[in-house]
């Protein structure tokens, strides 16, 4: 279980986060509701390990994690993926969509790299010849199908989804929501996803949260 507990954030002065606390179990699915600008996406980068907390311990199995991104060992931060909104800004332009998945297989020094992609790809239903495109010959679709399957490379135990569908039609979010389902099966992984889409967290969230209304650990 990765649990997030009295989380506090400030950007500046401005306190968005006070002592927020919520956990994600493997195998279930949690939607984070909340208005415009309420912090869903701050604590999503928390719990990813990418933003520091002012206040508050992510845990991860009971063991407080100290430290983000690559101060955090590999072998704890690889437990996490996260798939953003916009894969436009999260995925190199200049790198094909082979590369871009193959990002965090590189930075582990992967000996398998080639077979690993191939593999990713054929998960997320990339035929090789988009593999071999840039980002600018793809669609929006296809391109956040590449970040899926980035975010997939090193199995994580948690996928973390900050309205990662929100852009798409309906055929390619029905799409991403299947693999990324049938990817939580297979794995028994815990799935947050941040959404407006009211229908989206109906059909797929287990249990929904309201950001407003988590509980803060001294509440
Ligand atoms: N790096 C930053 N520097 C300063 N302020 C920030 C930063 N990131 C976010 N904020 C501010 O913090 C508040 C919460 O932002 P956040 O993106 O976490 O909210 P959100 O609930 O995800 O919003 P939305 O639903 O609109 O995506 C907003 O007012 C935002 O402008």
């Amino acid at each position: 279980m990765i649990t997030a507990e009295g989380i506090t954030v400030a950007y500046g002065r401005r306190r968005v986060l006070d002592g927020v606390s919520l956990s994600l179990a493997r195998g279930e699915t949690v939607g984070l509701r909340g208005p415009s600008g309420a912090g869903k996406s701050t604590l999503l980068r928390v719990l990813a390990l990418l933003h520091r907390p002012a206040a508050g311990t992510v845990s991860i199995d009971g063991t407080a994690i100290t430290g983000t991104r690559y101060t955090v060992p590999a072998a704890v931060r690889t437990r996490i993926g996260v798939l953003f909104q916009s894969p436009r800004a999260a995925a190199d332009p200049r790198l094909s969509l082979a590369d871009i998945i193959a990002e965090p297989l590189r930075v582990a020094r992967r000996s398998d790299i080639s077979a690993r992609v191939a593999d990713l790809a054929d998960t997320v239903g990339l035929t090789a010849d988009l593999l071999s495109r840039r980002p600018h010959a793809v669609s929006d679709g296809q391109l956040q199908r590449a970040c899926l399957a980035r975010a997939f490379a090193h199995t994580p135990d948690y996928l973390l989804c900050d309205e990662a569908t929100t852009m798409l039609d309906a055929a390619t979010q029905a799409l991403i929501a299947t693999v990324i389902t049938d990817y939580q099966q297979r794995h028994n992984a815990g799935v947050l996803i941040v959404t407006h889409d009211p229908a989206l967290m109906t059909r797929w969230a287990d249990r929904t949260l309201d950001l407003a209304d988590l509980p803060a650990t001294a509440r």
